[in-house]
């Protein structure tokens, strides 16, 4: 089942097209990584999907109600919770003023469980909050009436480790219990930890739609070799070997070929170690970034 679709989406403002003809689904059940650098539209996407602001052209459904149908997304944001960038909440309500307020709207079941997770204080106003508490708060209201979806705005921005880990199992635990989970994010490593797919926006255009897992599997594996005498780079690289750097006897690149043809090279070697593991995201993540445009994958 489809929870969210997007068909050419897009969103003009005067010269600047914040959304072009964005177009992908997320499934129902998984965690979806929306990942782009500052200014690439992922808060005019979820804007969009909230009915918060209107799409020039193109169209959307979250939980089956379009977008345009402002009854239909009413009804459906019963079942969706929202996290923004900015919570907006009136600064001089207490936190538990402003739980209060949203239970009225929506429902609080797992508002004791939620507070006994990430805990942000209740009795002081919001004014007076830390940003990581703001957030905390935020996530407990995004979740405690117990949403099937739930769509969040660069949710970890700001948490120290310790509470993006918690944040990180508890979106685990929930996609386990069957809840979808949308998340804009700008930390690479982030998304390639808790997310199953994953869409990259840049200037307003999704440039990759891929499972997290292809995502690295096409990025090629990371190597390490080191050798026993130094070697000259320029002899030793081959044309599948790219960002090559070599420090002493120990030479890094990122090798594009098929393995074989990687150990069979390296047998002309007289070789200490080698290490060969998968890229991460970053890597790849430039491949998307660099002046070359890329079409979607
Ligand atoms: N209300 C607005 N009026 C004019 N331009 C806007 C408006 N909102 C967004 N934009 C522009 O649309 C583009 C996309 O912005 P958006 O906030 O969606 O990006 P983002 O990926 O969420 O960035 P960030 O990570 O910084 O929040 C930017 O060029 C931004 O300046």
């Amino acid at each position: 089942m489809t929870a969210i679709e997007l068909v050419d989406l897009t969103k003009r403002y005067g010269e600047t097209t914040a959304n072009d003809a964005v177009t992908f689904d997320v499934g129902s059940g998984e965690i979806f990584g929306y990942l782009g650098p500052n200014g690439a539209g992922k808060t005019t996407t979820i804007r969009l999907l909230l009915g918060l602001i209107k799409p020039t052209s193109g169209t959307a459904t979250v939980l089956g109600a379009d977008i345009r149908d402002r009854r239909a997304l009413t009804e459906a944001k019963a079942n969706i919770g929202y996290l923004p960038d900015d919570l907006g909440f009136e600064e001089r309500l207490t936190g538990r003023q402003v739980l209060d307020h949203f239970a009225r709207m929506r429902g609080d079941e797992r508002r004791a469980e939620l507070l006994d997770l990430f805990h942000p204080p209740l009795e002081k106003p919001i004014e007076n909050y830390s940003h990581g508490n703001r957030r905390m708060l935020g996530i407990v209201q995004a979740f405690m009436h117990d949403p099937d979806l739930v769509i969040m705005d660069e949710p970890t921005s700001g948490l120290d480790p310790l509470k993006q880990d918690r944040m990180y199992a508890f979106l685990e635990g929930e996609r386990d219990a069957g809840t979808t989970i949308f998340f804009s994010s700008h930390i690479l490593s982030e998304v390639q930890r808790v997310c199953d797919r994953v869409g990259i926006i840049r200037e307003g255009k999704l440039v990759a739609l891929e499972e997290i897992d292809d995502l690295l599997g096409r990025g090629g594996k990371d190597v390490r070799v080191q050798l026993a005498e130094p070697v000259d780079e320029e002899t030793f690289r081959t044309p599948e070997m790219i960002d090559v750097e070599t420090v002493d006897t120990t030479v890094r690149f990122t090798y594009t070929g098929e393995p074989a043809a990687l150990l069979e090279h390296l047998v002309g070697y007289e070789i200490d170690d080698v290490d060969i593991g998968d890229p991460q995201l970053d890597d790849i993540f430039k491949h998307y970034y660099g002046d070359e445009p890329v079409e979607a994958g």
